[in-house]
Parts: C-alpha cells; structure tokens; sequence
C-alpha cells in the first residue's frame, strides 16, 4: 500500500493552468518536500487533495483509499496543517483539542484518550486550560500539528507550516514533523519554498509553473550544489 498516491493530476482556474498531469508516489512513512516558488501550484494542489477542489483530470490515492470513489475514508486517514491557522485563539488549549476531535466522530474516553496523548506529545498537559491567545507562535503551530494528529491518520500534509515562525523555532517543528515520520511512520507531504527545511534523505518534488521538474532523494538530485542553487539553475528563479 501506497502512502499517498497522485496520478496524472491537472488543474485549471478558467484559462489559466495551475497544475499540469502531475504524478508522484509517497511511501508509508515517508518525509516528502514539495518545493516551489510562490505561484508553483503547491496551495492548489493541496485544495485538490483535502477535497476542498475536485478535478476530472487524474486520482488521488490517500493510504490505499482512493478520493474520488471512497472519499470518507480517504478523508479519515488524512490530518492536515493549512498554511493560515485555524485555532480558535478565546478557547483553551484543551478545548480547541475537543473541537477537533468531535469533529472527526470521537467523544467520551476516546476522545480524552486522544487529546491526552496530544498534550503529552507536545509537553503541554499542565498548560491545557491556558487560552491559545497566550501561546507563543512555536507553540500554537505544535498544537496545530498534534490536534491534526488525534484521529490518528496515517498521512499528514502542511501547507507552508512555518510562514511567520523564527528560524529557531522554524528549524524545531521541522525537526518534529520529521521525529513523526520517522519514529511514529507517518507519511508526511511538506510544501514549503524553504530549501533549509529539506534534508538530504528526504524525498523530494520540485513544482514550477504548475509542473513537476523532479522528483527523488534531495541528496540525490543536488549532489555537490546547494540545494537553493539546485532549484536556481533548474527553473531560472529562487525557491
Ligand atoms: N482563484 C484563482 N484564480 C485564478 N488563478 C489562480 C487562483 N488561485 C491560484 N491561481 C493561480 O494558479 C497558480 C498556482 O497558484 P497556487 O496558489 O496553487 O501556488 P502556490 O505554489 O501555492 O503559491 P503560494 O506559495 O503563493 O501560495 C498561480 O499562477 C496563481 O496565480
């Protein structure tokens, strides 16, 4: 089984062509970087795999479940971190952790269970009736992290999760989404225009233009030449 799955995806606003037959393949607990410059295509295509767009023209395959046809449990193995947060700051950590998890079906023990083992993750139990409005930036992006993480999905995707964060803190939820994938065998999809969240062991993906200009271990594809340059010299702009 396949983590995520993308075939032959393509996608237009009116005129103007956003995504064009894209195709890659995930595997299960893999760390996959999607790269590309502002306008590549990155925010389209993950509209059009959390459903928020469909499209004719290809298919999607979330572990194993394909959306189009099984949407629902496509859908339930998917977690996922838009670029722009969505807490609700007036409400407290815990309550903004039972918002979610009703919304995915769960209440009573499991519920708890859940939301427990989500503050535990994050180190954050004693910190669990604090309003969000007073967490620092780092931590209402761990939150984000852990409260997509509480129906258990086998896949996560993050949209650009660092925007507005320091480099600091910017480096330490990389670190953790990576510590996921490898330790917890999620698969995660990653978009970012930041070539220092890739590391070397790392799939990769560069979008341009609404294409993919490659796809492979970002070791691999940038040998001796910074990653940064690797992009420079492939598409003529900065990542
Ligand atoms: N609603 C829309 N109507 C028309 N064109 C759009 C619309 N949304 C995006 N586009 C265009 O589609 C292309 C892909 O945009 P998209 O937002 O998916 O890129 P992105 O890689 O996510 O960029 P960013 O990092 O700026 O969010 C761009 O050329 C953009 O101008």
């Amino acid at each position: 089984m396949t983590g995520l799955r993308v075939q032959n995806l393509s996608f237009s606003y009116g005129a103007k062509t956003a995504l064009s037959d894209v195709s890659f393949e995930v595997a299960p607990g893999r760390f996959c970087a999607l790269l590309g410059p502002n306008g590549a295509g990155k925010s389209t295509l993950f509209a059009l795999l959390t459903r928020l767009f469909t499209t004719p023209d290809g298919t999607i395959e979330i572990a194993g479940h394909d959306m189009a046809r099984e949407p629902r449990a496509a859908l339930r193995q998917m977690g996922v971190v838009f670029q722009q947060p969505t807490l609700d700051l007036d409400l407290t950590v815990r309550r903004n952790l039972d918002y979610f998890a009703a919304l995915h079906g769960l209440s009573g023990r499991t519920a708890r269970a859940r939301i427990d083992e989500a503050l535990d993750r994050l180190g954050m139990r004693d910190r669990a009736s604090e309003l969000v409005r007073t967490l620092n930036g780092g931590h209402r992006r761990r939150l984000e992290i852990a409260r997509s993480l509480c129906h258990h999905p086998r896949v996560l995707l993050l949209d650009e999760p660092t925007v507005g964060l320091d480099a600091a803190t910017r480096q330490a939820i990389t670190d953790h989404v990576h510590d996921l994938s490898e330790t917890g065998g999620l698969t995660v999809l990653w978009a970012t225009h930041l070539t220092d969240e890739i590391r070397d062991r790392d799939q990769l993906l560069i979008l341009h233009r609404g294409r993919l200009l490659e796809n492979g271990e970002a070791g691999a594809l940038r040998g001796a030449t910074p990653l940064a340059t690797h992009f420079l010299s492939l598409t003529g702009e900065a990542a």
